[in-house]
């Protein structure tokens, strides 16, 4: 791998989309790309897609690759010739075995590239795909967004690629925002405009600015629960109240435990594509106020 000197086109945009077999990764790229659910898709072929997306506007070139489940972390690394901008790992809502699955890798990755001190904090997303498959589902919403929050910088997602498009497109979208404002921040301060590289922090910080961004264009953004403005106060106390949930959850049975995913199930924010984001790191929590990278800066580069 090229490693730690390569800088990126903020226009050029490289996404890995990785997780276990079968669990709707090429079906989330062809939905982006085609606009179509088709049902069956090529297995066992690592497939890299290009395509033109425009941001509000301004077009960038993607590059998504469908990574095969099996390759190994060390293979994966090994073969890439540069340096994703920002991962995508899959797991379905409907095989907790898929999100046990998503969680390591998630780990693995990230402690990867904190070894290698690489110069770019690649940001994550995390997806619970066939949320249509409710009376399936496995994994609930709360521990999707949970484990998204033991891995720094990175956000979390649940999607459907068989029932909706706007919804995929958004996912997509958002994630190439995020990395494209990333590779801005990186290449500035390459160039000595700015004075360091965006750190772990940073990085929360902007998945954070891109939520309210993503709400106050879309009226349902990342981070926001139908009807509750977004604050990052706000915020916090959404997630007190959802540790509170999850403190809750752990305290029921069974019998418990299905009422309450038949409540997240049916509640708005459960329907459609729900997105919650994690501002925590894997040794503590980092509080959007912690944060000490100007805001200002993420805003300037706005319009993104
Ligand atoms: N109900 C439902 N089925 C889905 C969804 N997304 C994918 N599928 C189905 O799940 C199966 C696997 O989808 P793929 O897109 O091939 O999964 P994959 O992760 O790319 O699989 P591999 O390439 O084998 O790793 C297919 O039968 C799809 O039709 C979804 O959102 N909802």
């Amino acid at each position: 791998m090229r490693g730690t000197q390569q800088i990126s086109d903020p226009r050029f945009i490289k996404l890995v989309i990785w997780g276990a077999k079968g669990v709707g990764k090429s079906a989330l790229i062809v939905r982006f790309l085609t606009r179509r659910f088709i049902g069956e898709y090529l297995s066992g072929r690592e497939i890299t897609y290009q395509h033109e997306v425009n941001l509000s506007g301004e077009w960038i070139t993607a590059e998504i690759c469908d990574a095969l489940p099996c390759t190994s972390l060390h293979k994966h690394l090994s073969t890439m010739t540069s340096h994703p901008d920002a991962y995508v790992i899959v797991y379905s809502v409907s095989e907790r075995e898929s999100f046990e699955y998503a969680c390591s890798l998630m780990r693995d990755v990230r402690r990867c590239y904190n070894e290698l001190q690489d110069e770019k904090v690649i940001p994550f997303v995390l997806v619970g795909n066939k949320s249509d498959l409710d009376h399936l589902r496995e994994v609930s919403y709360v521990e999707g967004a949970e484990a998204s929050e033991t891995v720094t910088a990175c956000s979390f997602a649940e999607a459907s690629a068989a029932e909706s498009f706007p919804e995929t497109e958004e996912l997509f979208k958002g994630v190439f925002r995020l990395a494209k404002t990333n590779n801005i921040l990186t290449a500035r301060a390459k160039e000595g405009i700015r004075s360091r590289r965006p750190s772990l922090k940073d990085v929360a910080l902007m998945i954070k600015d891109h939520c309210k961004r993503q709400q106050s264009s879309t009226g349902e953004g990342w981070g926001k629960r139908k009807g509750e403005a977004f604050s990052p106060k706000l915020r916090k106390q959404s997630l007190t109240s959802k540790c509170k949930s999850v403190g809750a959850l752990s305290e029921l049975g069974s019998e418990g435990k299905a009422q309450q995913n038949d409540r997240n199930r049916n509640s708005p924010i459960n329907k459609g594509l729900r997105h919650v984001h994690s501002l925590t790191g894997n040794g503590g929590s980092v509080s959007a106020d912690e944060v000490s990278s100007p805001e200002d800066e993420f805003q300037s580069v706005d319009g993104i």
